[in-house]
C-alpha cells in the first residue's frame, strides 16, 4: 500500500520486565492513509499505547517492518528517528501537559521552536497564532492554562498538536478528562482537522461511542490488533 502513511508488517514489540520476556505487540500488520481516521480500544494493558509508541518511533519493533511516511523506521538511527518524527508525527495527550507559566500562544509556539529552532520568531508567532485559530481559540491566545476549561485545554493541546502539520497525529486518550458533550465537541474538531489537512489520526479511546465515529475501528485484546468495522467504500 503505497499511499498510507504509517504501515506495519509483522510488527512485534518483545521487552523484558525484571529478567521475565513480555510479547507485548503481537504481529500486527496495519496501514493508515492520509485523511484517515482509525480507533483503537481494547482493556487496559492491551497494548494500544506501545502501539503509539512504536508508530511515533518512541519505541522500536523488535521484529517486522515499520514504515513512516515512506521511509523504514528498523535500523534508523537515533537522529534519523528524530527527523521522521519532526516531518510526521504529532502527539496529543490525554492531561495536555501544557506549561502551566506560559500562555496559550507560547505553549503552542514552543512546539514549534523545539521542533524547527532555525524557524524566524515572526514565522513561529504566525503558524502558532493560525493553529490556535483553527481550533477556535484566537479570543485565548494570551490567558494562562488556569485560566482556560478543561476542554480549551485540550483546544490548545490540539493546537500544539498540529502546528507543526503532522502528516499523522497519534491521539491517547485525548477526551479522557472531558466530560462526554465536551469530548464529543473535541472529536469532531479533531476529525475535522484530519480531513481539512489530509492528516491521518491514530485515535486510541475507552468509549466505545467515540471510536465507532472514526472511519475504521481496531480492537487491541493482549497485543493483537484486529479491525472491528471497516469503512464503506
Ligand atoms: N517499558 C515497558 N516495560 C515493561 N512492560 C511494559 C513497558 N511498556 C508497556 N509494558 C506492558 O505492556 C502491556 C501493554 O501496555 P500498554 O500501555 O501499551 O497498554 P494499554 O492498552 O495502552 O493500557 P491502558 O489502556 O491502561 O493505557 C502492559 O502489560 C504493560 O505493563
Amino acid at each position: 500500500m503505497t499511499d498510507s502513511i504509517a504501515r506495519l508488517e509483522g510488527m512485534n514489540l518483545k521487552l523484558t520486565s525484571g529478567g521475565k520476556p513480555l510479547h507485548i505487540l503481537r504481529d500486527i500488520t496495519f496501514a493508515i492513509r492520509p485523511g484517515e481516521v482509525v480507533s483503537v480500544v481494547g482493556p487496559s494493558g492491551s497494548g494500544k499505547t506501545s502501539l503509539l509508541m512504536v508508530l511515533g518511533g518512541l519505541e522500536k519493533a523488535s521484529d517486522g517492518q515499520v514504515e513512516i511516511g515512506g521511509t523504514a523506521l528498523v535500523g534508523l538511527g537515533e537522529d534519523r528517528l528524530a527527523d521522521m518524527r519532526r516531518a510526521n508525527i504529532g502527539i496529543l495527550f490525554q492531561n495536555f501537559h501544557l506549561i502551566p507559566s506560559m500562555t496559550a500562544l507560547e505553549n503552542v509556539a514552543l512546539a514549534l521552536e523545539i521542533a524547527f529552532d532555525d524557524l524566524p520568531v515572526a514565522e513561529i508567532r504566525d503558524r502558532a497564532r493560525a493553529a490556535l485559530a483553527e481550533v477556535g481559540l484566537s479570543e485565548r491566545e494570551t490567558h494562562l492554562p488556569s485560566a482556560l476549561s478543561g476542554g480549551e485545554q485540550q483546544r490548545v493541546g490540539l493546537a500544539r498538536a498540529i502546528v507543526t502539520q503532522p502528516r499523522l497525529l497519534l491521539a491517547d486518550e485525548p477526551t479522557g478528562n472531558l466530560d462526554q458533550e465536551t469530548a464529543a465537541a473535541a472529536i469532531e474538531l479533531l476529525f475535522g482537522l484530519a480531513r481539512r489537512n489530509t492528516m491521518a489520526v491514530l485515535l486510541i479511546t475507552h468509549d466505545n461511542t467515540l471510536a465507532q465515529r472514526a472511519d475504521r475501528c481496531m480492537r487491541m485484546d493482549r497485543g493483537v490488533l484486529t479491525e472491528l468495522v471497516q469503512a464503506a467504500p
